[in-house]
């Protein structure tokens, strides 16, 4: 069965716990608790394949002295970096958290400057309130060569779920183009070991 693990980070109260339950449960509950940080688990069948995701929702962390964040993208197979649409501070968050995950030196990302992120600009139903354009969120997803979508975990239940099938068969992918690269080294010695046997064959004959 496949593994795969998914953070969904941003700044407090841009919706992390909300998406989260919104596509788990299908439930958009309005309060969540804040003050723990969360794995969720699921089995699901995607593709007719069977998998096991993990979601990790944390305790949001102000952004000060050493950026937070390195274990969680360790851990993680994918990224869903969230911001609030109506919140400019939250996009400012997004931002400096972006630049960390696409770091090369700082090395905290679990594969390297590929790993599969997605942006996401949540709370679209308060446009009303807007303080961050669409076109700078895509821009921002662009410079870092990352999935956008901006929806609202309150009222776009299937756009949420679209999200994470994204971001899910974005990781499989990813996870099997690694797999190739990695297979070579792998496929030569055991050429090496087919041609030794037949070798000896032959020569048996
Ligand atoms: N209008 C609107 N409110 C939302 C939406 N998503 C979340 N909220 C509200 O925003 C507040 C914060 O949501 P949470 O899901 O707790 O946000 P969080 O990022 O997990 O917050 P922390 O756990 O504190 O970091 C709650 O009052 C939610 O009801 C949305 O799409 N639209």
């Amino acid at each position: 069965m496949n593994e795969l693990k998914l953070a969904v980070l941003g700044s407090k109260g841009t919706g992390k716990s909300a998406l989260t339950v919104r596509y788990l449960t299908q439930r958009f509950i309005g309060e969540y608790a804040s003050d723990a940080e969360s794995i969720y688990s699921k089995r699901l069948c995607l593709d007719g394949r069977q998998m096991h995701l993990e979601m990790y929702d944390p305790c949001s962390q102000p952004l000060k002295g050493k950026p937070p964040f390195g274990d969680e993208l360790q851990w993680a197979d994918g990224l869903v970096v969230v911001y609030d649409i109506s919140d400019r501070s939250s996009f400012t968050y997004a931002k400096a958290l972006m630049y960390r995950i696409r770091d090369p030196h700082l090395g905290t990302c679990k594969r390297d400057t590929e790993s599969v992120v997605a942006l996401v600009g949540n709370k679209q139903d308060l446009c009303h309130m807007r303080e961050v354009g669409r076109e700078e969120g895509q821009q921002m997803a662009s410079d870092h060569n990352c999935q956008f979508y901006e929806l609202s975990a309150a009222e776009h239940y299937q756009e949420v779920v679209a999200m994470f099938t994204a971001v899910i068969r974005s990781i499989i992918t990813a996870n099997a183009k690694l797999k190739e690269k990695r297979r070579p080294s792998g496929s030569k010695s055991m050429a090496k070991l087919i041609n030794n046997m037949f070798g000896k064959r032959r020569k048996s004959v």
